[in-house]
């Protein structure tokens, strides 16, 4: 049977990750709607990029199931690796490859129809253009940055996993990147989930928050939700009160 169209983008079930005897993540259970963007909030090692390493194959769940437009990742990769990607600080790039050479890996490799016009795209949407003939390996953090979102975007995903894409750029590129995730969103009907350490990133971008802490989900609503029920001005407050145990009066 063909999946639903209104099956979640992405679903998790009992999703576990432990070391040894050391459980880090879950067990977590959550759904992403088409469309949507999901931020996954936490302190240090709380698991957000545990949590997404295991979503993009990286990390080897211990236990439980992850489903991609309703298709079990661990059993039909295949038929919905085209339709995600990811941007991830801890995955590099080939670094003596130009910034054009790996998007046209990348390009190759997802199938993409017309390669070099969609090389031209993305130099235009992330103002690559004057770094496009160079080796990756020789460019900035912030300009490895954009590559790395032109790389994932690189497929027109429905499904896109991002891991602290805006760390390493400065406030005004950061902000014009968060409008292109946003266009993106928007014109590809595209579901987001975003580790992000920053707040205010998060109440622009995001529609809905999983706080994480020490690998379970601890709360789980809309950032104005949020914000009501801490009684707080920003999500920063509201970060503050989870990660220092003043809970939120539940609704
Ligand atoms: N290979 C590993 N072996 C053992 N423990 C690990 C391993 N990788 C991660 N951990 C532990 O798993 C926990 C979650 O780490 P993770 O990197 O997912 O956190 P995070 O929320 O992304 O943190 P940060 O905000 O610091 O990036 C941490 O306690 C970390 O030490």
């Amino acid at each position: 049977m063909s999946p639903s169209m209104n099956e979640p983008a992405l679903s998790v079930h009992g999703l576990s990750k432990s070391y040894g005897k050391s459980s880090v993540v879950g067990p977590l259970d959550f759904a992403l709607p088409p469309g949507s963007v999901t931020g996954l909030l936490g302190g240090n090692g709380a698991g957000k990029t545990t949590t997404i390493g295991m979503v993009m194959g990286l990390i080897e769940p211990t236990a439980g199931e992850i489903r991609v437009f309703g298709r079990d990742l661990s059993r039909e990769r295949y038929e919905v690796l085209g339709r995600m990607n990811f941007e991830s600080p801890y995955v590099d790039l080939p670094h003596r490859l130009t910034v054009r050479q790996n998007l046209r890996v990348f390009a190759l490799l997802y199938d993409v129809a017309d390669v070099e016009a969609k090389i031209e795209e993305l130099a235009d949407a992330l103002a690559l253009r004057e770094f496009l003939d160079r080796q990756t390996g020789r460019l900035s953090a912030g300009q490895k940055t954009r590559v790395a979102i032109a790389k994932a975007l690189v497929n027109d995903p429905q499904l896109l996993l991002l891991d602290e894409p805006t760390a390493s750029l400065d406030p005004d590129t950061a902000d014009w990147v968060r409008g292109r995730l946003e266009a993106h969103r928007a014109t590809h009907n595209c579901a987001i989930l975003l580790a992000s350490h920053n707040m205010n990133e998060v109440e622009r971008l995001c529609d809905r928050v999983l706080m994480l802490k020490e690998g379970a989900i601890v709360d789980d609503d809309s950032p104005a939700r949020l914000l009501a029920r801490y009684g707080r001005a920003n999500l920063e407050e509201v970060f503050l009160d989870v990660a220092r145990g003043r809970a939120g009066a539940a609704s």
